[in-house]
């Protein structure tokens, strides 16, 4: 989000869920090695099926990223096609069933860099139980070793910095409105300092007119204190606001890669193209996904070749081999033959 101005935007951003800091050794940080590095990362679900046993679902299937110190990667895709468990996948929460998340060169569960996730609906992420000031030190309360006093006067500096007032730590969740909730679990994924925050949908929960104050917000912070954000969302002009480089997602792979300029203003893989001309915009008001594209494929029943193909307008009989992400354009990548030519030596 570097340079990025404060606009006027739609969507807000989501609720936090808590995370432990990551401890342990890893401390030899390399200043070459991006902040964050997957490599092949795959997300497996064994889904149980009558009396046959059980269904593999793909739902991250052999990602690659990079996101370097201070950067907004964007990820974009249609719903169903494993943003959510990538997301929850780098921080931890969800397993994987291959490949490896590296934070500064160092394996993500031996790595002393902290990242925490931001949810879209801070309502299902804040104990309505707890006061704000207990709400946001919650990360504090895990790692321990903090009073009561030490623990409030944190509270109302993180409270201040993500634009509430200090009086406002006591109050509880239904005394706040959405984005100040939202504003709540911003400043609890502050506590422990993290170098990256992965926002899952941060704005669409919320009511349009406070969707720009989170952005803007998140804008600030990330200037203020040189965070690098993995933004998830399936708002491309959001994405386009916010995000240096922009990964697109299909059915657990990324098709396409790039700087934000390359992907939405160039858009080279087919299944981008569609994605780019389902957004609406001043002269399309009522786009939706375009007719030609049909359903999402099931992820149980993975298509041979391309996953795109049996959608794709662009469909040659080399897209029934599978297809390698390449790059093209410098930092630029693409699955896509029609686009570099190459096909997976598995076909
Ligand atoms: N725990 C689970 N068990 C089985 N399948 C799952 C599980 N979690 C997710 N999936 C499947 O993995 C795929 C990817 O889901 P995911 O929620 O990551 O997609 P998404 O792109 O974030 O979608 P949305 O934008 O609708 O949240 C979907 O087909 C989903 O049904």
């Amino acid at each position: 989000m570097r340079g990025r101005t404060a606009i006027g935007l739609h969507r807000p951003f989501a609720s936090c869920r808590v995370l432990a800091p990551y401890r342990g050794g890893g401390s030899h940080m390399n200043s070459q090695q991006p902040l964050l590095a997957l490599e092949d990362v795959e997300v497996r679900y064994r889904v149980t099926s009558g009396w046959f046993g059980g269904t593999d679902v793909y739902a991250v299937n052999g990602v690659s990223l990079r996101v370097a110190e201070g950067e907004t990667l964007g990820i974009v895709g249609e719903s169903g096609c494993g943003k959510s468990t990538l997301g929850q996948a780098i921080v931890g929460l969800t397993p994987l069933t291959a490949g490896s998340i590296r934070l500064k060169g160092v394996d993500r569960a031996q790595s002393n860099t902290h990242i925490q996730i931001i949810f879209q609906d801070p309502q299902s992420s804040l104990d309505p139980r707890l006061p704000a000031w207990r709400l946001i030190t919650e990360p504090l309360h895990i790692r321990g070793g903090y009073s009561r006093k030490q623990l409030i006067e944190r509270a109302t500096e993180l409270a201040v910095s993500v634009g509430l007032r200090p009086e406002q730590i006591d109050r509880y969740p239904h005394e706040f409105s959405g984005g100040q909730r939202q504003r709540i679990a911003i400043a609890r994924a502050l506590a422990v300092e993290p170098e990256l925050l992965v926002l899952d949908e941060p704005t669409s929960a919320l009511d349009v007119s406070v969707q720009a104050q989170i952005v803007n917000l998140l804008l600030t912070l990330q200037a203020e204190r040189k965070l690098s954000y993995a933004l998830i969302s399936h708002d491309v002009s959001l994405v386009r606001h916010v995000a240096d480089r922009v990964a697109v997602m299909y059915l657990g792979q990324i098709v396409e890669a790039g700087t934000a300029q390359q992907v939405l203003d160039g858009p080279r893989h087919p299944y981008t193209k569609t994605l780019l001309d389902a957004v609406p915009s001043f002269e399309r008001p009522l786009a939706t996904i375009a007719p030609r594209a049909g359903e999402l494929p099931s992820n149980r029943k993975l298509p041979s070749g391309c996953y795109f193909r049996e959608r794709c307008p662009s469909a040659t009989a080399g897209c029934e081999q599978p297809q390698v992400l390449k790059a093209i354009d410098g930092a630029r990548t693409v699955r896509c033959h029609v686009v570099t030519g190459a096909l997976a030596d598995a076909g």
